[in-house]
């Protein structure tokens, strides 16, 4: 029987910038994205009958059409006329709801490796389209690396990768809607913009410290208000020593950039002090 494996990385941002909200009820951004060396795993399989069936060990995502999984298998059956079915275990590690699009990376590892599985030969571009009908950060999940991303997330350029660091990320236990903290958020009334050219110069001039002092998020504005202990976490990250500090995407994972490991096992000690959910890694690079 057939198999393909393929690793699903979460992503944090960087930089996150909203530039209004547009008539489709989406807001347009602007912001950098990079992979962290946090991985669910996917694995997929062939099934003789023509059904798309999910397993996990994790306890509390959907195994249903809910499941985003399950929806990128769902259109590709349907776009490349594909009447195998498929069986899909998706060994979970990314926290959920966190603002890591965890569903989102399952959900381009399952376009990428059925592309393989089921010799379809669409290209990255085709994907990364296909990809854009389920989630705006799917194509960037797809292409993976670093990039700007424009539109709603889905117009991609991608740029050189920050110089390797350590990321340490806590997660305190609550889930946030992303869709929530984009409702809630007063586009226009945003007093300060972080500057997504000058993280974009401090990458490519490979400066650690000017990107540790460019991070910036206009989410954090309505999570941090909403949830004190996402702005608690923020504190006590820096009071140990973090680089850089900032809230991934709309939350509530706290991610911090160390460059140092001797760093490192004060920060995550600390912060397990705090919350369960922490996890030290390397960028993707
Ligand atoms: C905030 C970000 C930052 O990377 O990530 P997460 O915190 O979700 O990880 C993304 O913009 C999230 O992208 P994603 O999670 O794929 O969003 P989608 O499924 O497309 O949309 C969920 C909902 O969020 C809102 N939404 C999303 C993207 C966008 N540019 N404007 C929006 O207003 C819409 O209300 C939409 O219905
Ligand atoms: N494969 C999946 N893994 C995790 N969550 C998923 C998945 N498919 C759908 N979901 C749903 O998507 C929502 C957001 O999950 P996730 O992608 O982890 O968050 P975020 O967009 O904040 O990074 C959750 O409410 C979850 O129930």
């Amino acid at each position: 029987m057939n198999k393909v494996y393929e690793k699903a990385p979460a992503k944090i941002n960087l930089s996150l910038d909203v530039l209004r909200k547009r008539d489709d009820g989406y807001h347009e951004v602007e912001m950098i994205m990079t992979m962290v060396d946090l991985a669910d795993r996917l694995e997929m399989s062939e099934l003789p009958r023509d059904q798309i069936v999910l397993s996990s060990q994790a306890g509390f995502i959907p195994l249903d059409e809910k499941n985003l999984a399950f929806q990128a298998a769902r259109l590709l059956k349907e776009r490349c006329g594909v009447k195998q079915g498929v069986y899909i275990h998706l060994d979970k590690h990314i926290p959920v709801a966190a603002g890591l699009a965890g569903g989102s990376s399952d959900a381009a590892a399952a376009l990428r490796g059925l592309n393989r599985l089921w010799q379809l030969g669409l290209t990255t571009a085709q994907l990364e389209e296909l990809g854009a009908e389920l989630g705006s950060d799917i194509p960037f999940c797809i292409r993976g690396g670093t990039a700007i991303a424009r539109g709603r997330g889905e117009q991609l350029e991608t740029i050189d990768n920050p110089p390797q660091c350590w990321v340490v990320l806590a997660k305190p236990p609550i889930n946030v809607s992303t869709a929530e903290v984009y409702g809630k958020l007063r586009a226009n009334e945003l007093k300060e913009h972080p500057s997504i050219a000058g993280m974009a110069d401090a990458i490519k001039r490979q400066s650690f410290a000017d990107i540790c002092a460019r991070l910036g998020n206009v989410l954090e504005s309505v999570t941090l208000d909403r949830y004190p202990e996402v702005r608690q976490i923020k504190e006590v990250m820096m009071k140990l020593g973090a680089d850089g500090v900032l809230m991934s995407g709309s939350g509530p994972t706290v991610f911090g950039l160390v460059s140092k490991e001797s760093k490192i096992s004060r920060l995550y000690n600390g912060l397990r002090g705090f919350c369960k959910e922490v996890y030290a890694v390397r960028l993707l690079t």
